[in-house]
């Protein structure tokens, strides 16, 4: 990593805070909003999210909800790509395919509409943070099983204590600007 690029990431860093036993006790929830409240780090993080794919064809990205839609749409725009949401159960309106997975806290279910990818698509998909993995992992099985081709994942955030990375396939690139 350049110098200048490792100084970009460290003021990032400095814009995420720790909110201890949120949303419940023994959590030690990693709190975006700092960073998104600041024009300089709002801007900054997504260029820092657009480097690594920014010779790539893109045909989407796929932005987990709900903070997975906020520099989701902006990676989409700046790789002249689509947007496509991957919502919480009973939020999309047409037909759509599900698949249950597990949380740092609970369970929870994914959902993306029939008509999100067309066959062959190569897609990216995005979420502000990376922890058991389990919907990145969720939202994979849903874009593959719509016939398009995951070609990277992109992450502000990785707790990578928890190993998120092992429930991902191995030849598919995980671009994390920070690992805690
Ligand atoms: O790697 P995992 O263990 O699956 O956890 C990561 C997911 O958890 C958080 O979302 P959350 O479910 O809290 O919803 P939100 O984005 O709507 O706040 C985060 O934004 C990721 O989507
Ligand atoms: N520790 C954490 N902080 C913020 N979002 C999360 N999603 C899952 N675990 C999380």
């Amino acid at each position: 990593m350049t110098k200048s690029r490792s100084k970009d990431i460290e003021v990032l860093r400095g814009h995420i805070r720790d909110i201890p036993d949120f949303p419940q006790k023994g959590i030690v929830f990693k709190d975006i909003t700092p960073l998104l409240k600041d024009p300089e780090t709002l801007i900054l993080t997504s260029r820092l999210l657009l480097d690594p794919f920014k010779d790539e064809k893109v045909d989407l990205v796929a932005g987990i909800e709900s903070r997975g839609f906020i520099f989701g749409t902006r990676l989409a725009t700046d790789l002249n790509a689509g947007f496509v949401p991957v919502r919480k159960p009973n939020k999309l309106p047409a037909q759509k395919i599900s698949v249950e997975y597990d949380l740092e806290y609970g369970t929870d279910q994914l959902e993306m509409h029939r008509d999100a990818i067309s066959e062959g698509d190569r897609v990216i998909i995005h979420d502000d943070l990376m922890a058991t993995g389990g919907s990145a992992k969720a939202a994979a099985e849903l874009i593959k099983e719509l016939g398009g081709v995951v070609i990277g994942y992109s992450f502000i955030l990785e707790l990578g204590f928890l190993n998120g990375r092992a429930k991902l396939e191995r030849e598919i690139p995980v671009h994390s600007l920070i690992e805690i």
